[in-house]
Order: structure tokens, then sequence, then C-alpha cells
């Protein structure tokens, strides 16, 4: 499923007005129906009683348990199914109220309108604006509305109370909005919510940036975002993720494949995009007749005295990600600390001079020793040392083998210079950055709030203009490619902000280089497994709050 900015979905829409034909009335047509018709689904299933469903949202994105109308069913011969808006016998006394805002997404509210009174319920519509303010098309269905005779207030005219209504459906803002609502969208905004009945909203939730996931004040906390033809960006990042609630994408006759010829071309990860998208065939990873050499072999040069469980752990999801072979690098007098901890590991010892330290530990021993290794991983409770940037710079121009950079390595990248990296030169073999917020800040030379304002954003921009795949780790972990594909992880949990847990990406991606997988495949099959592991060692433990990073190793 293709993720979308607000212009992008603009240009689409274009596209398919313009060059394809299709009238833009069609589309606010089935835009409207197919709002009315989660607002009908609401009121059969008893939804609208339900308190927060945060946690069902997310897989229905994921297309795991989509929503896909009054055909649910399967269909028996001599059943007949019935248009949902004609089978709602009982509506009883359902009453929703219909915040319509001027532009192009009040009119998506108007049609639905149309759609709910036709199924038998109350509807009240709540202009924000006066309603000659409406143009074009959204003129026409306000039009259509006061011909039907359907009842409307006009805020600052007539008093609003929202507290004998069902729900609210939110058809303030869409893909238009500029910055924090104003004037009435916001005193309708603040109402709708404090009113504490359930709002359905139209396209996105009005107050959030559709681009950036940033929440405005005030912004809609919705219970259900039924988002129209394709994904917007702030739905799938935080904050934004949070006001949208559970979120229903559906199609309104725009093809989606128009998406990537008119911006960048970003992806929901999911099972089916990993398939197909990205060409990862699970099957093909163990071949019958192979033997631990077929499956290669990681280097890491990681740990340091403190942080030696930090190479402990990246070692071993490197072996569980299924490599062949993996060889722990670290400074000699720190080998006997370790010897035995994970018994499938091999330990090569980086001459230090007696030092434990990796300023004595020379960048030229661990490219000897990556020679010979198929993947070299670095970083995880490394440390920082004495000419640092210099040696993550000879393992940059040296190696010829994929490199993994995570943890403090990216400290020493930060330190490269205001251009970053590509000054060191273009690598012959691909890299992979790891960072979380707080490490892409200081590669950006940006605060940790300004890079979760628009992640998708900066891993975009940072990855092409670097010529790496970055994966900025968080909840929806984005994964970016120097040819600009972006892709969003749907897997994991809160749960696995623990320390260590970065660590054992680390090591899955290297393990998964090893095996033959391209840097964009690795990364995002990594990332993706990360969180079905950590997915599957909560429900193990029945607490998301006490995992450890070991029990995501154990869980792969
Ligand atoms: N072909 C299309 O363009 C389609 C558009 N669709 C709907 O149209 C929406 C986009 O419509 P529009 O581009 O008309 O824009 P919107 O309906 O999102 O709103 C724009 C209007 O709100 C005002 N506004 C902007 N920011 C504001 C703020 N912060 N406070 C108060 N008022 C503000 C602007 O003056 C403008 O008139 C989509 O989200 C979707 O719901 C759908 O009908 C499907 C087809
Ligand atoms: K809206």
């Amino acid at each position: 499923m293709f993720i979308v900015t607000a212009e992008q979905m603009r240009a689409v829409d274009e596209h398919t007005i313009q060059k394809l034909g299709i009238p833009a009335a069609s589309l606010m047509e089935n835009a409207g129906r197919a709002i009315a018709e989660e607002v009908i689904r609401m009121c059969r299933e008893g939804d609208v009683d339900r308190r927060s469903e945060q946690h069902a949202c997310w897989n229905d994105v994921n297309g795991k348990r989509a929503h896909t109308g009054p055909g649910d069913r399967p269909a028996h011969g001599g059943d007949i199914i019935a248009d949902p808006a004609l089978v709602m016998e009982q509506p009883g006394d359902q009453q929703w109220y219909m915040l319509i805002g001027k532009g192009n997404n009040g009119g998506d509210g108007l049609v639905a309108a149309r759609h709910l009174v036709e199924a038998g319920l109350g509807v009240t519509l709540v202009y924000a604006d006066a309603p000659d303010a409406l143009r074009g098309e959204a003129a026409v269905q306000r039009d259509a509305a006061a011909q039907i005779g359907i009842p409307a207030l006009v805020h600052g005219r007539e008093a609003v109370d929202f507290s004998r209504c069902t729900g609210i459906v939110d058809a303030l803002l869409g893909t238009g909005s500029r910055g924090a609502p104003r004037g009435a969208y916001a005193a309708l905004i603040e109402a709708a919510n404090d009113s504490g009945k359930p709002v359905v909203s139209a396209d996105v939730p009005s107050g959030l940036n559709a681009d950036t996931g940033e929440v405005y004040e005030p912004c809609i906390q919705a219970r259900v975002t039924v988002c129209l033809a394709l994904l917007k960006r702030g739905l799938v990042q935080y904050p934004g993720a949070s006001a949208a609630g559970r979120i229903v994408v559906r199609s309104i006759g725009i093809p989606a494949r128009l998406a990537p010829e008119h911006g960048p071309s970003v992806r929901l990860l999911t099972e089916e995009v990993l398939r197909s998208a990205l060409r990862v065939d699970t099957g093909r990873l163990r071949a019958p007749d192979g033997h631990k050499g077929t499956y290669g072999h990681v280097l890491l040069a990681a740990g340091s005295l403190p942080m030696s469980g930090a190479g402990l752990l990246s070692a071993k999801a490197a072996l569980r990600a299924g490599c062949g072979l993996a060889t722990w690098a670290l400074p000699a007098a720190l080998l006997p600390h370790v010897i035995g901890t994970v018994p499938e590991l091999m330990l090569a010892a980086a001459a230090d001079g007696d030092s434990g330290e990796w300023n004595a530990a020379s960048a030229d021993a661990v490219l000897r020793l990556a020679e010979s290794r198929d993947v070299l991983a670095t970083g995880p409770g490394l440390g920082r040392f004495k000419g640092d940037t210099d040696w993550l710079r000879r393992l940059w121009q040296h190696s010829d083998r994929p490199l993994v950079i995570d943890a403090d390595a990216l400290n020493m990248l930060a330190d490269a210079g205001p251009t970053g990296p590509r000054d060191w030169g273009k690598r012959s073999a691909a890299t992979i950055l790891t960072p979380h917020p707080g490490e892409m800040g200081r590669l950006l030379g940006m605060s940790t709030p300004e890079v979760q304002r628009d992640r998708i954003g900066h891993a975009a921009r940072y990855a092409r203009e670097q010529g790496v795949t970055l994966v900025l780790k968080g909840a929806r972990t984005v994964i970016a490619t120097p040819s600009g594909e972006a892709y969003i992880n749907t897997t994991g949990h809160a749960g696995m902000a623990t320390g260590g847990a970065g660590d054992v990406l680390t090591g899955i991606i290297a393990g998964l280089l090893a095996q033959g997988l391209n840097a964009e495949q690795a990364a995002a099959f990594g990332v993706f497994l990360h969180g079905q592991a950590g997915e599957r060692a909560a429900l193990l433990r029945g607490d998301p709050a006490s995992l450890l990073a070991g029990d995501i190793v154990d869980a792969l």
C-alpha cells in the first residue's frame, strides 16, 4: 500500500480527473459513500458504544483484518446481498452530526450525509463557514443536501449541542488544511473532542498535518479515520497515528499505482510488500544441500568493557537470523571475559596492547579480519575513543564488504563533517545505517524532536543524499533506500523500547546480508522480523513491558 503526501495526493487526483477523464464528482461520491458505510457498520456492530480500539486499527491498515463492507460473509447460492444503506432495518434513534468545512473534505461529508439519511439515520449538518462559501463539487453537494431537506446549522449563527447525538463525522479539514485550525474550525474540533462522542474522520483527522503526523492544537481525536484513496503519511507517523484511531483505507476510483509517478514511493511494509515489491523469498534462503559456508559469515566489531552485552546480543541475533557463522572481534584484553558466553560464536582478538580499549585496536586489524567474512557490522557497545572517526573512515573506505553501522559508530559518522560521510567517497558495497532518533539528529545536526516531526522526510532525504540504506528506528520504523524509496514498518510494539533491542536489530540485518539479501531487502526484512519476534516474545511473557532484548533474540 502506497503512502503519500498531500501534494502527491493532489497530483494523483488531478491525473485521474484530467488524464483518465474520471469526473471529480464520481470520486467525491465514492469518498462520501465510503465514509457513510463505515458509520453504518459502526451502528450495526454497536461500535459506537465501544471505547477506543487503538490496537485493532493497525491490523486494518495492514490488510490482515481489512473491513470489506457488507459482503464480509461468503455469499451462498440464493443469498440476496443488499446495499448497506438498505439493510439498516432498525436504525433506532441514531443521530449523527456532520461537521462540514468549506473545501472538498466538507463535500465528502455532505455526500456521506445523504447516504446516512438514505439508511434511515438522523443527520444534522454543522457548517463551519456560511454554506455559500462552498465552491465547485462541494457546492453541488450542499445544494443536494438542502433539496433533500437535511437539517443544517451554521457555527456562530446557531447553537451546536453535541450532547444528544450518537456520533460525529468530521469533514472539516482534509489534505488542503494548512497549519493549526482557525476560528470556527478550532471551536468545532474542541467541542467534538469534549463531547466524548465517537468521531469518524473523513480522510484525516482535522488538525493533523497530513504529511508529517504533527498534531496541531486542537486536533480531532478520531475513533475511526476513513482514509480516501491512498494512505497519508501523517496517519502512519506518531503522534498523528494516535489521533487517527482505527484507520480504514477505502478505494474511491483513483488508481493507487499512479502514486510513484507523482512523488516518492513510500510503502507500508507488510508481508505482501516484502514478497512482491522487495522480492524477499524466504523459501530460497536455505538451500537443501547447503552447509554453514553457504549461509555467510558475519564479522562484528563491537563491545567494550562496560557494554560487552551489546556485542553478545548482536552476534547471537545474527546467528538466529540464519547466517552460517559469526565472529565477534573485540580488543584482545576483553576476550577472556566473554569466552563461552555464546558457545556458537567465534571470537577474534584485535591487538590492543593489553589495554582493553578500541583506540589501541587498529581499523586495519578489523579490515584484515573482514577480508575472509561476508559482512562487517560495527557499533553496538563500541563506545567512543580517541581517533574513532578516522577509525571508522578507514572501515568505510577500505572494506569492500557490506557494512552495517549502528550506535556509537553513528556518532563517529556524525563527526565526519557538515556534508556527511559522502565526502569519504562512494563505497563499493552497500552501507546500512540504523540510527534511533537521537543518533539521526546528530547525523543531521538537528534536535530529536525536529527529527520526529518528519521521520519519513528526514530519513528519505538523508538516504538519497548520502547514498546509504537508512533505518530510522522507533515506533513505525522507516527504511529508506539510496534510490529514494521508503518503507514504513508495521510490526513491533512499545515494549521493545528496551536496552539492547537495537543491538539485536543490527545483528539480524547483518545475518540476513550474509545470506545474500541485498541492503534494501535485509534492512526491511530485518526490521519486520525484529518487530515480529518482539510481538511473539511479548505474547510469551504476557506483558510487553517486561520484555528484554534477549527475549527478542530467543523469539526469532
Ligand atoms: N479530487 C479531489 O480533490 C478529491 C478530494 N477529496 C477530499 O478533498 C479533500 C481536500 O480538499 P481541499 O483541497 O478542498 O481542502 P480541504 O477540504 O482540506 O480544506 C481546505 C479549506 O479549508 C481552509 N483551511 C485550510 N487550512 C485551514 C485552517 N488551518 N483553519 C481553517 N481553515 C483552513 C482553506 O481555506 C480551504 O478552503 C481531501 O482530504 C478529501 O477529503 C475527495 O473528495 C476525493 C476527491
Ligand atoms: K477531516
